[in-house]
């Protein structure tokens, strides 16, 4: 499987929106745009590293915001672009680089630090900062189908006119025939190198393989890739950030009840639900660490669980949707959970993980390292023995042979259905 690098573009000083600060660290929904389009593009399946192109002249305030971003997510530390180990999770490594005059020559530096391993370059503007994952996962499929050069487009609604310096019209091309494309563009990385070696301009990448005459397939765009650049556009993102945010709607937020046994994964699905969508994760686990570690001694299981629920409340109370990370493993705690939910008026989706191949359950559990620090893992023995009882979930996803990501993309679609 080929290793997937995103190039993400945020060297740009954002004249024409005519901010304070350069449009990256312009902030949409409480975050700036850079990081929406960082967050998006790592969750994208087989993405190994994200290497974001930032003005010289504002390096320092990105160096903080993306280190923060780093420490937040579990990005390996360091600035170089050195092959770097994947984290248990499969973060990406990320990269910091200054860009140049123009977009071009940002993403000809944004390729220069891409590491040896990538053979799949996206390059995206950090001004698309709502392009969703589902898109770069579109983009990388259709490149690994064999492309050159993929983008998204959309249809043009409007009529085109092509006119000369003077401001006659020279030609009305057949709309129809017409797109408007956006990023992520996704090119076999021999192709964009390539194209970016004759030192030629243009406004986006793909017309520069288009030019050496490769191959550049469209495939369909999507409406959330707006690009930020007049003031209006940012309030047009706004719109999109509020109405995609669980929580944010009508219908209220969503409390999702992960379960299954320990090692089945619902830890990293977790993780993957909250790098697509702001959920709260709460994970037992943590809470019977910090209890042990503060000297409460052996911990009841319905010690941490009790703490989970008053947690969970706080944050639908606020509107946060939550994904409960808990074996969730009795009548008791299933009904516990409804009942939170119902005391918030939030939408519940209760989703079991199993794991129908034993012997991969049992690598999973006897090979992780405890990611909290003083936690003890159960044995593959004790899992076994853990007493569960039989659930009727509304969704049940086996993890054996899956990604996380694609999980997650199954729970986001589950909860999306559940807004009906
Ligand atoms: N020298 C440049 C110019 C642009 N970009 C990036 O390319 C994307 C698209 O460019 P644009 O929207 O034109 O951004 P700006 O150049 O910042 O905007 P303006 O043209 O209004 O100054 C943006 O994410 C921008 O940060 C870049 O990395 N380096
Ligand atoms: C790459 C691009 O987003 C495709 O539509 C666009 O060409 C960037 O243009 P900009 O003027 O640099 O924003």
């Amino acid at each position: 499987m080929s290793a997937v690098g995103v190039v993400i573009v945020a060297g740009g000083l954002g004249t024409r929106l005519g901010a304070d600060r350069p449009k990256a660290l312009v902030e949409v929904a409480g975050e700036a745009m850079v990081v929406h389009a960082v967050r998006r593009a790592r969750a994208a399946a087989g993405v190994q590293q994200v290497v974001v192109v930032v003005p010289a002249s504002h390096r320092a305030e990105f160096d903080l915001l993306l280190r923060r971003e780093r420490v937040s997510c579990g990005f390996p530390e360091g600035g170089g672009s050195t092959t770097r180990a994947l984290d248990p999770d499969g973060f990406p490594g990320m990269t910091v680089v200054e860009g140049g005059a123009e977009r071009t020559d940002s993403v000809a530096a944004g390729l220069q630090a891409l590491d040896e391993q990538v053979d799949v370059v996206l390059v995206h503007d950090a001004a698309r900062a709502l392009a969703p994952t589902t898109l770069f996962d579109a983009v990388v499929a259709a490149v690994r189908a064999g492309a050159d050069a993929v983008v998204p487009g959309l249809p043009v609604t409007d009529t085109v006119k092509q006119v000369d310096a003077a401001g006659h019209v020279v030609a009305t091309p057949d709309r129809s025939t017409l797109r408007a494309v956006q990023t992520p563009q996704g090119f076999a990385r021999a192709a964009l190198e390539r194209a970016h070696t004759g030192g030629d301009q243009a406004t986006d990448d793909a017309a520069l393989v288009e030019r050496q005459g490769g191959t550049v397939v469209v495939i369909d765009g999507d409406t959330q890739a707006i690009k930020v650049t007049h003031p209006a556009d940012l309030e047009a993102v706004e719109r999109l950030a509020a109405a995609a945010t669980p929580g944010a709607g009508p219908e209220g937020p969503a409390l999702v009840v992960l379960g299954g046994l320990p090692g089945v994964g619902k830890t990293s699905l977790a993780r993957a639900i909250a790098r697509r969508t702001p959920v709260a994760h709460l994970r037992v686990d943590t809470i019977e660490t910090g209890l042990r570690r503060v000297g409460a001694g052996e911990v009841p299981p319905e010690t941490g669980y009790a703490i989970a629920f008053e947690v969970a409340g706080d944050q639908l109370a606020l509107g946060t949707s939550v994904v409960a990370d808990t074996v969730n493993p009795l009548l008791v705690t299933r009904e516990a959970w409804r009942a939170v939910a119902a005391r918030h008026d939030a939408r519940v989706l209760e989703i079991e993980l199993v794991c129908s191949d034993p012997a991969v359950h049992e690598a999973r559990v006897t090979g992780r390292v405890p990611d909290i620090e003083g936690h003890v893992d159960p044995t593959w023995q004790e899992v076994r023995d853990r007493e569960y009882a039989a659930w009727d979930p509304d969704l049940r996803l086996d993890t054996a042979h899956a990604t996380s990501d694609d999980l997650a993309q199954a729970v986001l679609t589950a909860l999306a259905a559940s807004r009906q």
